[in-house]
């Protein structure tokens, strides 16, 4: 039986000899290669915490101890260790979570991907055992240099001091790299460590080191000046940054000697006070396809061979959206030198990358920095330019403040393109774009539109840039373009008509993507009758008033968008169909308020309801009257008004 078969939960590490532990951590990177490579993942990311998270296991006690890891794509190797080696349905219905996920383990606890918040997680865990009387129990937050990046964590390392978090140790993944390494001043200091003379030296010795200065160093160490703490600094003139936050500093140390990361992270624990342990990591460790990938050394892949690491899905042909995007920004800008584009440590995923290429001087990349990407925009456009914020859409959630009080309170012409809107599927609940549509058009005078193919996408960015007096927002799915959908006319104020039926049946208003299931809707409304006609407003914010005048020649409204129903668009259409009088019912299809698990795309529209044939019927069974959904307990209100029961021909007037 392999070593890693006999490790069900963390105590079992104890039992290992140093030597079996380097080969446990070789059968765990066997595994990840072969399962990842089936399954698609963030396999270059957890091949770098390998010994990391076995050291951390080692010699911390979860889930007594609280295990933090950041943004948490790189928590596989604390699932093997912890009793979950299932990894055949990885990131699909049924099967593991990609990330920390509490139902699956009582070592899970933060579930959300969204980076840099691991050290808040952190210091509220840790203030709460001391102030539980809880001391005995430790808290380890796992940052990478990457999430270093973000403003939360920044935050949080203010607050940590010695008289709140004597029990937390930050350890810090320091691979050099988010996708694309690491950028900005935080980076340099990190690099400046990794690159020193004196840490290769240490490299060569820390294993000597260790054993050598073992328990000795640790009484130096708790002098905070002298000894391997002195050395340490002297080596790495790391006292400066971390001294001053009232954190002590441990490193660096080589993150893949078992080791010496043990002993880094048994003195920390000791400690009694914040400690950070510098880990020095490589990404992709072990698997050299990963370590000879220039773009992000296999930060997250599909399927691959594991020999070769060639993807093993022929591309489909059609254009991604975000491919698309890339061209168009490089054809906008090429028109107009006002365009700069503006990346959160994401360059390539959203697709600057061809900008950045032909005009390198006007794309930034802020590292995993939202709220200061928005409001730096603010300040561009205040300076003249035209900013273009690339954002996967549930990023954009953190910076909505930005986005209402920098941009949109001082009317700056910044464009918002939004990737990953809507379902995205294998990432799980906190990376489906769903609120980007609820928050975003509560913004005063913001400009939001939906393409529904490639050539609404560069036609609307088109528009975008040149709105130079308020926020534009662009936003579109994950995956490849869908096919073309012509319209069959457009209206003054540039919604297209896609389908058109006399009848004033039922009207779809489609937004975005989702016009590609309304004609299908329209398609089984017809078959039974029902007259239908479809428009995609293109531009769904503000609404545009020809969509009111089709309302309210019409009985029944349908919106449809893939993005949160509550405050979505549809309530949006609804609310400015009554200020103006119209009074045709509306039914707002959209997703749940809720947190949606990790599954496929399709699997996650079909679960919500938002298939074709779903909403056909939901549409039908409305229309025919079938079923009359109550307004409000009426049982609450005998004298409450009923749903009206007058025969409006094959309708039945309801109000939802
Ligand atoms: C707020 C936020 N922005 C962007 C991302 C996308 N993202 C996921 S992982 C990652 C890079 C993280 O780099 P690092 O923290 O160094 O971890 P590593 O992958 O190197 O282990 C980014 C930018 C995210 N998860 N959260
Ligand atoms: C963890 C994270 O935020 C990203 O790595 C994300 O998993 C990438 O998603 P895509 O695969 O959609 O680019
Ligand atoms: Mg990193």
């Amino acid at each position: 039986m392999s070593l890693l078969k006999r490790i069900g939960g963390p105590r079992d590490l104890d039992a290992l000899s140093p030597e079996e532990l380097e080969v446990l951590a070789a059968e765990i990177r066997a595994f990840l290669v072969a399962e990842v490579s089936k399954t698609g993942g963030h396999l270059g990311p957890n091949l770098g915490v390998v010994e990391t998270t076995i050291a951390i296991h080692r010699v911390f006690d979860s889930p007594r101890d609280a295990i933090v890891f950041d943004t948490g794509h790189q928590s596989y190797v604390h699932k093997l260790l912890t009793g979950r080696q299932d990894f055949s349905l990885l990131r699909q219905a049924g099967g593991l979570a990609g990330y920390p996920q509490r139902s699956e383990s009582p070592h899970d606890v933060v579930e959300s991907s969204h980076a840099s918040s691991s050290l808040s997680w952190a210091d509220g865990i840790s203030r709460a055992f001391e102030m539980t009387g809880q001391t005995d129990r430790h808290v380890v937050a796992v940052v990478g240099d990457g999430a270093l990046t973000g403003g939360m964590t920044w935050e949080a390392l203010n607050n940590i001091s010695d008289d709140n978090s004597r029990n937390l140790v930050i350890v810090v993944n320091d691979n050099g790299r988010s996708y694309a390494p690491t950028i900005g001043g935080m980076a340099r200091y990190l690099n400046g460590v990794r690159t020193k003379k004196g840490y290769h030296d240490l490299h060569q010795s820390s294993r000597k080191l260790f054993d050598r200065l073992g328990a000795p160093a640790r009484a130096l160490y708790r002098g905070a000046r002298g000894g391997l703490h002195g050395f340490l600094s002297r080596v790495t003139n790391n006292s400066a940054l971390y001294a001053n936050l009232d954190i002590k500093y441990l490193g660096p140390v080589d993150g893949h000697d078992l080791v010496a990361m043990q002993e880094a992270l048994r003195q920390a624990k000791e400690y009694a006070a914040p400690v950070i342990v510098h880990a020095i990591t490589e990404k992709g460790r072990g698997y050299q396809p990963a370590l000879t990938d220039v773009a992000d050394q296999f930060h997250a892949v599909g399927q691959i061979d594991p020999e070769t690491g060639e993807p093993l899905s022929a591309p489909s042909g059609a254009p991604s959206w975000t491919s698309v995007f890339a061209d168009e920004i490089v054809v906008q800008a090429e028109n107009d030198h006002t365009i700069v584009g503006i990346t959160a440590a994401m360059l390539r995923p959203t697709g600057l990358h061809k900008f950045a290429e032909r005009f390198p001087q006007r794309v930034f990349d802020v590292g995993i920095a939202e709220q200061h990407a928005v409001t730096s925009a603010a300040g561009l456009a205040f300076g003249g330019l035209h900013p273009v914020v690339a954002l996967y859409a549930t990023f954009v959630n953190r910076a909505f403040d930005q986005v209402l009080m920098d941009v949109g309170l001082h009317q700056a012409g910044v464009t918002f393109v939004l990737d990953r809107a809507g379902i995205t599927g294998p990432d799980g609940p906190s990376h489906h774009g769903m609120w980007d549509l609820a928050l975003l058009q509560i913004v005063p005078r913001i400009r939001l539109a939906a393409p529904r193919d490639a050539e609404r996408l560069r036609e609307e960015l088109a528009e975008a840039v040149r709105v130079t007096d308020a926020p534009t927002v662009i936003r579109f799915p994950k995956g490849t373009v869908g096919p073309e959908l012509p319209a069959v006319r457009r209206t003054g104020d540039g919604v297209d008509v896609l389908r058109e039926d006399e009848r004033g049946d039922v009207l779809i208003v489609a937004v975005g993507t989702m016009a590609g299931i309304a004609l299908e809707v329209a398609d089984l409304l017809s078959a039974e009758g029902i007259g239908t006609t479809v428009v995609d407003p293109r531009w769904v914010v503000p609404v545009p008033f020809s969509v009111i005048e089709l309302a309210d020649a019409h009985r029944l409204v349908i919106t449809i968008e893939d993005g949160v129903r509550v405050a979505g668009i549809g309530t949006r259409v609804r609310q400015d169909l009554r200020d103006a009088g119209v009074d045709t019912a509306v039914t707002e299809l959209g997703l749940p308020d809720e947190f949606i698990d990790h599954a496929s795309r399709d699997e996650i529209l079909r679960k919500v309801g938002l298939t074709p044939a779903q909403i056909a019927e939901d549409v039908i069974a409305q229309v025919r009257g079938d079923k009359i959904p109550i307004a409000r307990p009426i049982s609450e209100d005998p004298d409450a008004p009923k749903a009206s029961d007058a025969d409006t021909g094959p309708f039945q007037r309801v109000m939802r």
